[in-house]
């Protein structure tokens, strides 16, 4: 198996991936990593949640001049909120090196605060389009010493909206340059524009049979009606219990609304769109991140890019306008080798929409109803239930769907699983308890009635095995589902942890009685954590 070292990567960046409990190289790493240490420019295009972050930021790190304080790499994000991930993952990996310093330049935040900072010598500047032209023009942004260029969601960065805008970035770079394209989408025409700008690119395209990752991903097509919608949806979260769950719509005043009703409804949720403040924006990530909510009602600005622990289901409450975006939503779950539920609702009216994504994701997606029972399988004459069907045909790997439904207490709205990435074996990361996980009953405390009283269900739940990560997260109980790897076995855990957990909660499988984990089990798998 190959090692990052021998793709080219300095022990010593070694050694700090070990400490953050990676050690194999994904694919699109494997692959990336030496052509960009040989100064190639690169067109990479790999599956969500792979890994692309690291692959391009490694080979960055490593060849940065630490004697010279200008910015050396540009690294060009559609929105803050990835342009703030992909700063916060590279401190992360220079954390124990004084000498290379990171900025993240986005709207929202305090120009003069950006522009000390800027002064004050930076290496690697990650930023959105509007805040990088702002500096430019005021001129207190120089790039003439860029030699490494990165467009993040590249297909996003080179489309109409914000083409005009990397354009006239680009126009202050140097020629020589080498120039990176990074996206798990990456649509032919982009292909062709994208070589204007780039030297004889190297293609790496990480093939796969699907475009999406499907072994990790379970989807299904939710059909209702606009009226029928946000019951249904409720009846999903009470149902699966989503340890994080995202749930997508088209506008912000519609994302602003679902929240306002789910909050009345009882639920955990907050939103994140473009017409709030960037304090609140970051402020919700946070909570988001810290597992402090359960559901985040967003925008597309949270497609892309995002790579938050723990969600176990996306909800396109609205259908995506095209299969690009389907891929980039769902792939919110089921990263780094774990698993996770997407569903899609759709009306009469979204019919064309659903075409084209089944169209462009080259797959037929299965159709479930909602029912005062619970979802119901919606293809063939007769309606099965879904929970045998996820059992018939995937066992217990099924995100969501291994339970019986036996009520849906509301005050018992999370599964005690954490996402299903399985553990990195990280031997840096903290194996403190964590505090996302809170038990149903402390999230519920004073919300008033449950719906039901009967708890135990199995739902969807893809725990993390009870191992620690360099994040400083910490480490997680719940189960694992060990059992499954990614296809191509690069997810970097190691075994004996993954296993650890299983036979803990949220596994999805029903019981003999035919009852998924009750909430004592999961509590008692918390308590490990
Ligand atoms: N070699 C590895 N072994 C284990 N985990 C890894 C490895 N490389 C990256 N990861 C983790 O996988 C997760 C997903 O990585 P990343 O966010 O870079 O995915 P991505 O391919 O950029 O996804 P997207 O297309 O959605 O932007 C991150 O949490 C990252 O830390």
């Amino acid at each position: 198996m190959t090692n990052f070292e021998q793709l080219g990567i300095r022990p010593e960046w070694c050694e700090v991936l070990r400490h953050q409990g990676i050690a194999v190289p994904t694919p699109v790493q494997e692959r990336s990593i030496p052509v960009l240490l040989g100064g190639r420019d690169i067109i990479a295009e790999a599956q969500t949640g792979t890994g692309k972050t690291l692959a391009f930021l490694l080979p960055i790190i490593q060849k940065i001049n630490v004697s010279d304080r200008s910015p050396q790499a540009l690294i060009i994000a559609p929105t803050r909120e990835l342009a703030l991930q992909i700063t916060e993952e590279a401190k992360k990996l220079t954390a124990n090196d004084d000498k290379i310093h990171v900025l993240a330049v986005y709207g929202g935040q305090d120009v003069e605060k950006q522009l000390r900072k800027l002064n004050n010598g930076t290496q690697i500047v990650v930023g959105t389009p509007g805040r990088l032209l702002d500096h430019l023009r005021r001129g207190t942004l120089k790039l003439d010493n860029v030699k490494k260029l990165v467009l993040d969601e590249a297909d996003q960065m080179l489309h109409m909206g914000f083409l005009d805008d990397v354009e006239t970035i680009l126009r202050e770079l140097p020629h020589k340059r080498q120039t990176m394209l990074f996206s798990a989408t990456m649509p032919k025409g982009i292909r062709v524009l994208a070589k204007n700008y780039m030297k004889d690119p190297e293609d790496v395209k990480v093939s796969s049979k699907s475009v999406i990752p499907i072994h990790q991903i379970r989807q299904q097509v939710l059909e209702c009606t606009d009226r029928g919608k946000f019951a249904a949806l409720c009846g999903m979260i009470d149902t699966y219990r989503p340890y994080l769950a995202i749930i997508f719509c088209r506008t912000k005043r519609r994302a602003s609304k679902l929240n306002e009703d789910l909050r009345e409804a009882g639920y955990d949720s907050d939103e994140l769109h473009g017409d709030l403040s960037q304090a609140k924006r970051e402020n919700v990530m946070k909570k988001f991140r810290d597992a402090k909510l359960q559901v985040l009602v967003a925008t597309d600005v949270a497609a892309r890019g995002l790579d938050v622990e723990g969600i176990t289901h996306v909800f396109n409450y609205d259908i995506p306008h095209d299969a690009e975006s389907y891929i980039h939503r769902i792939g919110r779950t089921g990263r780094a080798g774990g698993t996770g539920l997407a569903v899609t609702f759709a009306t009469q009216h979204d019919r064309p929409e659903l075409a084209r994504i089944e169209e462009g994701t080259n797959q037929k997606l299965n159709r479930i109803q909602w029912t005062s029972e619970g979802p119901v399988a919606s293809t063939g004459a007769a309606r099965r239930s879904i929970h045998s069907e996820g059992d018939e045909e995937r066992g217990s790997r099924s995100a969501g769907t291994g339970s019986a439904r036996r009520g849906s207490g509301r005050n018992d709205r999370r599964d005690g699983g954490r996402s299903g990435r399985g553990s990195r074996g990280g031997a840096g990361g903290r194996s403190g308890g964590r505090s996302g996980g809170r038990s149903g009953d402390e999230r519920s405390a004073g919300r008033g009635s449950a719906r039901s009283s009967d708890s135990s269900r199995g739902g969807a739940s893809q725990g993390r095995s009870g191992s620690s990560r360099g994040t400083g997260q910490g480490g997680r109980g719940g189960a694992s589902r060990g059992e499954e790897r990614s296809s191509s076995g690069w997810a970097g855990r190691s075994a004996d942890k993954r296993t650890a957990g299983r036979g803990g909660a949220g596994t999805g499988r029903p019981d003999s009685a035919g009852r998924g984990p009750g909430r004592g089990d999961r509590r008692d798998s918390r308590r490990g954590r």
